[in-house]
């Protein structure tokens, strides 16, 4: 309506001024203010023209007075003519045309202009509303404005300074409360943190009112956190967001107070962190619906944070940090971003195998409630043994991206007692893959501690050094190398070949910290790691680990040992329940090379593939050596060739190998013992062992299966 009334009034004015002039009643008036310069010709500076004329007629002398609101003060000339337009009582429905000078005179000027009779009123003619007619000029509303908010300071500091801050909050409390009694609504307060706790559904929050910012939201925060590889998108500071949930409307507001510096505890809880700010959350929603909000409302919020979270994080790869295992505190594991790319799709295994585990594992996440109703701890055992290169690693990150679980990389060999191992057990999190590679060689698993205190070295049993590392520090204050002397004359007098080693730590420069790594260090002469067994996690350690009542801590867990002599673990170790699933990882065969072939080259058939099969199928090349001939070219008529060459010196030097044992009168195959058994079944067949029915595992027995170890069940071979 405004914008209208003004595009008719800037088309043409008189046009405008007539058309108002047709809808007023009688006795009413129009003030129209006119504000211009009167250096440019413009409407109001013609106007005042007109007005300055008339009156100089009228009355020479007042001449002065005719600018009124004159602004030259501030350099300006800017005239204010006020055009009163009313309907006269007196001349019944004839339409005037009144100019008020903001004079003082009470005469009223007339003139005919246009034939048509003209009023320059005098200002006595409204009397009532003179002053609301007044417009006062820009820097006076300013003053005004800043007066009162002096006096409104002024105020607040003399509050501040004589009522007391328990005074004021009371007086705040009862003013909101009483607020609060006429309104229906009720607000909760999310807190960042409860009791220096942090609050889960703060963080949840926060993450949930992501997916509801609506689009046309005007301002928002956008930030990128550690170890994650998405945008985060949150609320500024007292912005509202709506949502509408089961049709109940649900407003939340984000609010940051400045607070005095304050100390809490960090995610991790082992340190903490300075803050200065109180942030939290108000809800607000109508009282009926309390009841709904807290029962449904805020589980959807947590349930879909949790979605949120899952979908925005990456996967991670931890392994254990040094400096928290000896005893500091904090996280003991320290992650890295995973990003192997290894998938089902790109592993070079038979296509039987690939689904059999990938049903394996769907069963597992979706059992829940089937290991809590049988009850079994929520984790799944597997076992992956074959040679070296043939793909054991790649399976693992395979079925972390499978299911999108972090890794847990755990060396054996790290930890000194069974407890550390306990501890890292409950360090870890759900959903999460524990994968100990080469068990065989982390852990010795028959009669270790007989083993283990023949070999210690000491004082009366000095052959067992046959290498000492003393460590040096570099002392940054006294600018040298530092050791201590009484180490070394010791080491000397066990055995004189010593090797000296430099530890150098760079991001400690501090030298106290340094003697102190140097006195603990000294402690440890580090002999040959061939001939010293220092105490570590015992085979019962690693069983109870595994399926001990501590292996009950936590859910969704998979543990993953891998090896390449399988015939070399305890027993005990490959049971059911410890390592449910065993998985035959061998060489590579004809299905394996056409899957690499194609990922590597990107080919599906080829003239000389059948000679590749044919030659793989007695070669016994790992996936691995396969993978390296492929990488050598991109031109698939010369890898191929360069990969049957290859082929052939494999079978070739085989054979020559098998020959030479049978020469040396070897037992026939003993060379190939360790092979024999790694390759017993089908290259990259699944090895399943049977467990018991009544946990609902599926047993899939086929042709061939033979009984491996009457002890711990048939294990079934394809
Ligand atoms: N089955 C396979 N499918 C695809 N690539 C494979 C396979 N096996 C091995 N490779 C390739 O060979 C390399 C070595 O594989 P990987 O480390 O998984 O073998 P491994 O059995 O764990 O060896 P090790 O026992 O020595 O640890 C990887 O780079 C991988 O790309």
């Amino acid at each position: 309506m405004f914008k209208a009334y003004f595009d008719l009034f800037e088309n043409d004015f008189m046009v405008s001024l007539k058309s108002r002039l047709e809808e007023m009643v009688p006795g009413s008036h129009m003030v129209l203010t006119v504000i211009g310069s009167d250096r440019k010709a413009n409407f109001s500076g013609i106007l005042n023209d007109i007005v300055l004329e008339k009156l100089r007629c009228n009355n020479e002398s007042r001449t002065k007075n005719l600018t009124p609101h004159s602004t030259a003060e501030h350099g300006e000339h800017h005239p204010v003519v006020q055009l009163v337009v009313s309907t006269s009582t007196s001349e019944k429905m004839q339409k005037t045309i009144a100019v008020k000078l903001g004079l003082e005179e009470q005469e009223q000027h007339t003139s005919t202009c246009r034939n048509r009779q003209v009023f320059w009123r005098p200002r006595t003619m409204f009397p009532r509303r003179r002053t609301a007619t007044i417009i006062p000029s820009a820097t006076t509303m300013i003053s005004a404005a800043a007066s009162a908010a002096a006096t409104m300071m002024l105020l607040r500091s003399l509050v501040r300074e004589y009522l007391p801050a328990e005074f004021r909050s009371y007086i705040f409390y009862k003013f909101e409360t009483l607020i609060n009694s006429f309104s229906s609504e009720l607000t909760l307060v999310v807190e960042e943190y409860d009791n220096l706790n942090h609050n889960n559904l703060f963080k949840a929050a926060e993450l949930y009112l992501e997916t509801i910012i609506p689009p046309d939201a005007k301002k928002l925060k956008i930030s990128l956190a550690n170890k994650e590889s998405k945008f985060s998108l949150s609320l500024d500071r007292y912005q509202e967001i709506v949502d509408t949930f089961n049709g109940v409307t649900l407003k939340w507001k984000f609010i940051s107070k400045q607070v005095p510096m304050k100390y809490v505890p960090s995610s991790d809880n082992f340190n903490s962190i300075r803050i200065s700010e109180d942030r939290f959350f108000e809800l607000s929603f109508h009282k009926k619906h309390k009841d709904m909000v807290i029962d449904v409302y805020l589980k959807h919020v947590i349930k879909k944070s949790k979605e949120l979270k899952e979908d925005k994080r990456s996967l991670k790869i931890f392994t254990l940090r040094h400096d928290r295992m000896s005893g500091r505190g904090g996280d003991v594991w320290q992650s890295v971003d995973l990003h192997h790319p290894s998938t089902f799709d790109t592993l070079a295994m038979d296509m039987e195998s690939k689904r059999t585990i990938m049903e394996d594992l769907d069963r597992f996440v979706k059992r829940k409630e089937f290991y809590r109703r049988v009850g079994k701890a929520w984790k799944r055992g597997y076992l992956l043994f074959g040679p070296p290169g043939t793909g054991k690693s790649s399976l693992i990150a395979a079925i972390a991206n499978y299911l999108k679980f972090d890794i847990y990389d755990l060396e054996l060999t790290d930890l000194r007692t069974n407890s550390d191992l306990r501890n890292l057990l409950v360090s870890i999190e759900n959903k999460s893959v524990l994968m100990v590679e080469d068990i065989d060689c982390s852990i010795e698993l028959q009669d270790r501690l007989a083993q283990a205190r023949a070999m210690t070295p000491s004082r009366h049993n000095p052959a067992a050094f046959n290498q000492v590392i003393i460590p040096l520090a570099y002392d940054y204050l006294d600018q040298r190398i530092c050791v201590r002397y009484g180490v070394i004359s010791q080491a000397m007098s066990y055995i004189p070949d010593i090797v000296f080693k430099l530890y150098v730590d760079d991001n400690n420069q501090n030298t106290k910290a340094f003697t102190a790594i140097l006195m603990k260090l000294a402690v440890f002469l580090v002999p040959d790691r061939h001939n010293f067994v220092q105490p570590q996690v015992t085979l019962s350690g690693l069983l109870n680990f595994v399926d001990g009542l501590w292996s009950g801590c936590g859910d969704e867990r998979i543990i993953i040992f891998t090896t390449n002599h399988k015939e070399r673990l305890d027993p005990a170790l490959l049971r059911p329940g410890r390592m449910d699933v065993h998985i035959h990882m061998s060489y590579c065969t004809p299905c394996g090379f056409k899957m690499l072939v194609s990922n590597y080259l990107g080919l599906t058939e080829h003239p000389l593939f059948p000679s590749v099969e044919a030659l793989i199928e007695t070669a016994k090349v790992t996936p691995a050596e396969v993978g390296e001939q492929l990488l050598k070219c991109e031109e698939p008529e010369s890898v191929l060739t360069g990969l049957i060459e290859f082929l052939e010196d494999k079978k070739s030097e085989r054979s020559k190998r098998e020959d030479g044992n049978r020469d040396n009168n070897e037992e026939p195959g003993a060379a190939e013992g360790e092979l024999a058994q790694e390759l017993d079944g089908n290259n990259g067949e699944v090895v399943k062992k049977e467990v018991d029915g009544s946990n609902g595992e599926v047993v899939k027995k086929e042709e061939g299966a033979e009984e491996a170890d009457g002890e711990n069940g048939r294990i079934v071979k394809g």
